[in-house]
């Protein structure tokens, strides 16, 4: 479990306990789901929450996922906070209730918990990374570099087993990669992706990122210059508002096989990467603020949060366009 003043993160179990609670208090407003199995076998939870959630509505669906990276635990409690604001705030916040009013939101607070338990197994915080599933040689592929689009292409991964950006022997070669792929492929309905927009969760660096990942080009097959700017006005006006810094992914280092690249080359879906707290660190200690710290840092991005729900229904609106 977690050490002495880091007891205030949730590990799995207390992860599911507080989504079943979320489900008690708020039957009306969110239906708990899991997308499949990790590779150990644990559940991956995902909650929807809408004004119907038992009823696929007509309504732009946005994703947020957490987790992807099994030591950034911060992730966890961000995804725990967008549940808590949207359902806990619905009854009494009416900005709260317009966006859950008019968007189906889904949550998927944990999309490598075999990561995240074996971090904390042994009472210490071992600065794990990838999932758990062996490799050839080692432990572990990179969830951030088994995703299907441009999958190894670029420099942007490693094809060694022990390399702590190990993309897997084939795209999509994790189950937890898998599974999530699995979800939103399915919300394409009548041929239409449900899903328009997405943030990925992960830790630390307070930056904000948009595609491409797997190149320095600011515009690429599927990535116009006029979504090149919708992608970087939109990045801007949220870093505006949580102080973190925006630029494109491959500004920060060129990666290949990224969950945002996916989603937007596959699925036209604006997926950006939203790095949290710290600004920086010394080594591992990055990965592990106190857990006097998430309060602060979870809320920190309420407001980014807001305006990225509130232009999701059609994000090229950010720079005067209709959809
Ligand atoms: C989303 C990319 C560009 C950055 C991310 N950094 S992290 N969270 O692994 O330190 C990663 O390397 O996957
Ligand atoms: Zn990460």
């Amino acid at each position: 479990d977690f050490p002495s003043g880091y007891t205030g993160y949730h590990n799995y179990a207390e992860m599911t306990a507080e989504l079943n609670q979320t489900v008690t208090d708020h039957p009306n407003l969110v239906r708990l789901s899991s997308l499949g199995n990790s590779y150990q076998g644990r559940a991956l939870p995902a909650l929807k929450i809408s004004n119907n959630p038992a009823v696929d509505q007509a309504k732009p669906e946005v994703l947020f996922t957490c987790n992807q990276h099994a030591r950034e635990h911060l992730t966890v409690e961000m995804c725990l906070h967008i549940i808590k604001r949207f359902t806990d705030g619905y009854a009494t916040n009416s900005a709260i209730k317009a966006l859950v009013d008019s968007r189906e939101i889904w949550v998927v607070p944990s999309v490598n918990p075999d990561g995240a338990e074996y971090d904390i197994a042994a009472g210490t915080l071992r600065g794990w990374r990838k999932n758990r599933q062996p490799n050839s040689t080692s432990t572990g592929t990179d969830p951030n570099r088994n995703w299907g689009y441009q999958w190894g292409c670029c420099g942007g991964s490693s094809g060694t087993g022990s390399s702590e950006t190990y993309r897997g022997p084939s795209a999509f070669s994790a189950p937890e990669t898998q599974r999530v792929r699995d979800f939103v492929n399915s919300r394409v309905v009548g041929g239409v992706q449900q899903i328009k927009a997405h943030i990925d969760w992960h830790t630390y660096s307070e930056l904000i990122l948009w595609p491409y990942g797997y190149t320095y080009n600011d515009t690429a097959t599927g990535l116009n210059a006029d979504q090149a700017n919708a992608f970087g006005t939109l990045g801007r006006q949220m870093a505006a508002l949580n102080g973190y810094t925006p630029q494109q992914s491959s500004d920060l280092y060129i990666t290949d096989g990224s969950v945002n690249d996916w989603m937007w080359a596959t699925h036209k879906i604006w997926s950006y990467t939203f790095e949290m707290y710290p600004k920086s660190g010394t080594g591992l200690n990055g990965f592990y603020p106190r857990d006097t710290q998430i309060a602060t840092q979870v809320a920190r991005n309420n407001t980014a949060v807001d305006l990225f729900l509130g232009y999701a229904d059609c994000v090229p609106r950010v720079i005067g366009q209709t959809c």
